[in-house]
């Protein structure tokens, strides 16, 4: 390696510095999305893992929500069972709950684990009925009744019990099912997870990874992306059918994790090798941030 080369990697390094200070000490909470998980290619989950032991190491308190929405459609599909969505949310009945926690709990969960673990990132896999309570979803991001089946509304984060985990030196890997008031297990979206679990945590920082770059104008094309959007935008994006289906409820928490005190929100595209540390650590930032305004 030549002079020139050297320099260029401790200038990387040195970026990330007034970063590395600042944040020391801060929460983060990943939404390590379903979609990109899927990817056949496992070194993406690597990636986003060794991303997250990164974190760790320099005293970020990193919680992670994982999603697993295609890997349920499919152990649906294996039972006999028809995925149907409204408004990206999924319709579930008892046969559906019982899938739903079986997948996450004991497929996906599992797997974001392990692949935490070749990187040394310390995961420590926690049910979302552990730690989350919910009520049931009665209505829609409109404000009009619904009627999901077994789809909760988050109501309470066990805060004591995640922090009592990141006091204990581990990044807590939570699923997106919560205990309803009836002590059955709900279906919760996982980003209206993370949104919560955010919130809860008063998170400098929530990030959601997806298989897409951002926030896109077009959805059809991948250069279209909106860097920056502001709260005041929603409702006309919304309208104009921008924000759609695993975009709304992605864009609605993300808005009331901003109303609640939340710092920051990314959207950026797990796909794209050490996005998160990119986004994060670097002054330019590559994925769509919403914004209070
Ligand atoms: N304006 C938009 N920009 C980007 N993606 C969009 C947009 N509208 C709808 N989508 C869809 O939202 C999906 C991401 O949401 P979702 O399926 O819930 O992903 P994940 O499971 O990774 O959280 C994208 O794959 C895309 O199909
Ligand atoms: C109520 C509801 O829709 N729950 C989601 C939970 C998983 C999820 O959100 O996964 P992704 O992040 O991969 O979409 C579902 O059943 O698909």
């Amino acid at each position: 390696m030549n002079v020139a080369e050297v320099t260029a990697k401790a200038e990387v390094l040195l970026e990330a510095l007034p970063y590395i200070q600042d944040f020391r000490g801060s929460t983060f909470v990943v939404k390590y999305g379903g979609s990109f998980m899927d990817d056949p290619d496992p070194t993406m989950r690597t990636r986003v893992a060794a991303d997250i032991a990164f974190f760790a190491a320099c005293g970020i308190n990193v919680v992670v929500v994982h999603g697993g929405g295609k890997a349920i459609t499919r152990a649906m599909e294996a039972s006999g069972l028809k995925a149907n969505f409204v408004n990206g949310l999924r319709v579930t009945d008892e046969a559906t709950v019982a899938v739903v926690k079986k997948t996450l709990d004991e497929i996906v969960n599992r797997d974001v684990c392990e692949a935490m673990s070749s990187a040394n990132a310390k995961p420590k896999g926690l049910p979302g009925d552990t730690v989350l309570v919910c009520e049931k979803l009665v209505l829609d991001d409109e404000g009009n009744a619904i009627d999901l089946g077994y789809v909760g509304d988050v109501t309470e984060v066990k805060v004591k019990l995640i922090k009592k985990e990141i006091a204990d030196g581990f990044v807590p890997v939570i699923s997106p099912v919560a205990e309803g008031y009836d002590g059955k297990p709900y279906n919760v979206n996982a980003d209206l997870v993370a949104g919560r679990v955010a919130s809860a945590l008063r998170a400098r920082r929530l990030v959601y990874m997806s298989d897409v770059p951002g926030l896109l104008a077009n959805p059809a094309d991948a250069a279209s992306l909106i860097s920056t959007l502001k709260i005041s935008q929603v409702e006309e994006l919304k309208k104009k059918g921008v924000i759609d289906k695993g975009m709304r409820p992605k864009v609605a928490s993300a808005v009331r994790a901003l109303e609640e005190g939340v710092q920051r929100v990314h959207f950026i595209d797990g796909r794209l090798s050490h996005s998160l540390l990119l986004e994060i650590f670097t002054d330019k930032g590559i994925g769509t941030e919403i914004v209070q305004g």
